[in-house]
């Protein structure tokens, strides 16, 4: 496969005067009229990954006949430290100076602080909040969106209710009655911001043509998108490896080297697997081996705002929180591994399976404090040979 970007990148639209001319795009402009047969794109969220996406979506619309030009970026508002609203000063700039400064997003990016507006032209909807938000994003739209419209999440998460497991595709596809589909992958924001080359795997069920929109939709020449028929599966690896990022980012914070990293990674990876099987048994081993399985696993755990957290935690041996630490780092963008933890903690306990995934459940101990960020590498030894072996995962 040759990594070559086809011309070296894309810039977005340079940014309107102004701002209040940036209602259409370019390819629009250029053709005086709006066809009302184009698919109208609308981007809930506009936080790190959410703003890169945006920005990979505008660059495609902006080209492509058969978008409209323009992208609508929902954004929860907040007051940026001049006192300015962010909303408006994205506008104003085209960057969102808090959580991705530095980047034009495309002058046909819109950003729109009311949900319900932004949503309401749009027949692709584009779900990239931290995953705690999206069930309540998802109530304030139920009647409010177009009766044809399609989903993807980027959301990176699950829910646990009394009733089951939810990935956040599903939650989306039962609250408001649409087809869902996933983009993960090994895709740190900030590296697409600057068009370094990625790759990302759409995971759909069903219709394949809708899965190829999507990935129309996303694909630029430095950022190489397939699709796979295994929903659950592409879900389930941007879900869980975050928790393996936690555990990865306690063994930096230990100082305890690349070797033991690589078994937590690896007995994290067999977790990960034996997990996803267990919900969704249809989940394909190939799955793992494309870009949001072994590729976003090995990233995160080198190189996310997960790891990052975990290793500031175990250097201060668990004195600070991760919320306090999250804050603190972060400044203002979201871990999923410890929430997911928690979660994983949760199903496993219900069905009696904790003893059989330590690397998962060790993870949340050390999160709420029951155990040292030490326990992890303590009971390394017992999680390898205590993981049972195919067979015996095949009967879990
Ligand atoms: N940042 C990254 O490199 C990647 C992130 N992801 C996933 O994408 C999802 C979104 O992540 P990011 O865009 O990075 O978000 P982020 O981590 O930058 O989160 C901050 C966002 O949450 C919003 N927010 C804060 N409080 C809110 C509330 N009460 N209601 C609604 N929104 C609120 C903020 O306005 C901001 O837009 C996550 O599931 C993450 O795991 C996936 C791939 C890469
Ligand atoms: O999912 C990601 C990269 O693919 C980002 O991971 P973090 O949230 O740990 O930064």
């Amino acid at each position: 496969m040759s990594l070559t970007m086809g011309g070296g990148g894309h810039r977005p639209p340079e940014q309107g005067i102004g701002g209040q001319a940036r209602s259409a795009g370019t390819k629009d402009l250029a053709n005086g009229h709006e066809d009302a047969s184009r698919h109208r794109v609308a981007i809930i969220g506009s936080g790190n990954w959410g703003c890169v996406a945006a920005r990979l979506v505008a660059f495609n619309t902006a080209r492509l006949e058969s978008f409209h030009d323009e992208v609508r970026m929902w954004v929860y508002e907040e007051l940026l430290p001049t006192g300015e609203k962010l909303s408006d000063n994205i506008n104003r700039t085209n960057e969102n100076l808090k959580y991705l400064p530095g980047i034009k997003l495309g002058v046909n990016v819109i950003p729109d602080p009311d949900l319900e507006h932004a949503v309401e032209q749009a027949n692709m909807l584009v779900f990239v909040t931290p995953h705690q938000f999206v069930e309540g994003i998802c109530k304030r739209l139920i009647g409010r969106i177009r009766h044809n419209a399609q989903a993807i999440s980027l959301i990176k998460g699950m829910e646990v209710k009394t009733e089951g497991t939810w990935m956040i595709s599903k939650l989306i596809s039962n609250v408001l009655g649409i087809n869902c589909c996933v983009l993960m992958g090994a895709n740190l924001a900030n590296e697409i911001a600057e068009e370094k080359f990625s790759e990302a795997t759409v995971g759909y069920r069903g219709d394949g043509e809708i899965a190829q929109r999507w990935v129309q939709l996303f694909s630029t020449p430095y950022f190489l998108v397939s699709a796979v028929q295994d929903i659950e599966g592409v879900e389930l690896c941007g879900t869980l490896k975050n928790v393996v990022a936690i555990a990865a980012g306690l063994v930096d914070g230990l100082d305890m080297g690349n070797n033991t990293k690589a078994a937590i990674m690896r007995i994290g990876l067999r977790e990960m697997l034996a997990f996803s099987k267990l919900l969704f048994p249809s989940v394909k081993d190939s799955t793992f081996l494309e870009s949001c399985g072994i590729a976003d696993l090995i990233t995160t755990c080198f190189g996310g705002r997960n790891r990052k957290v975990a290793e500031a935690f175990a250097r201060c041996g668990g004195k600070r929180s991760f919320d306090e630490l999250e804050a603190e780092l972060l400044q203002g963008q979201k871990l999923q591994g410890v929430s997911t933890a928690k979660e994983l903690y949760e199903v496993l306990g219900h069905r009696g399976l904790q003893g059989f995934f330590p690397l998962f459940t060790t993870v949340h101990e050390i999160c709420i404090g029951h155990l040292p960020p030490s326990a992890l590498v303590e009971c390394s030894s017992e999680m390898t040979s205590k993981f049972p072996h195919d067979e015996d995962s095949a009967q879990l």
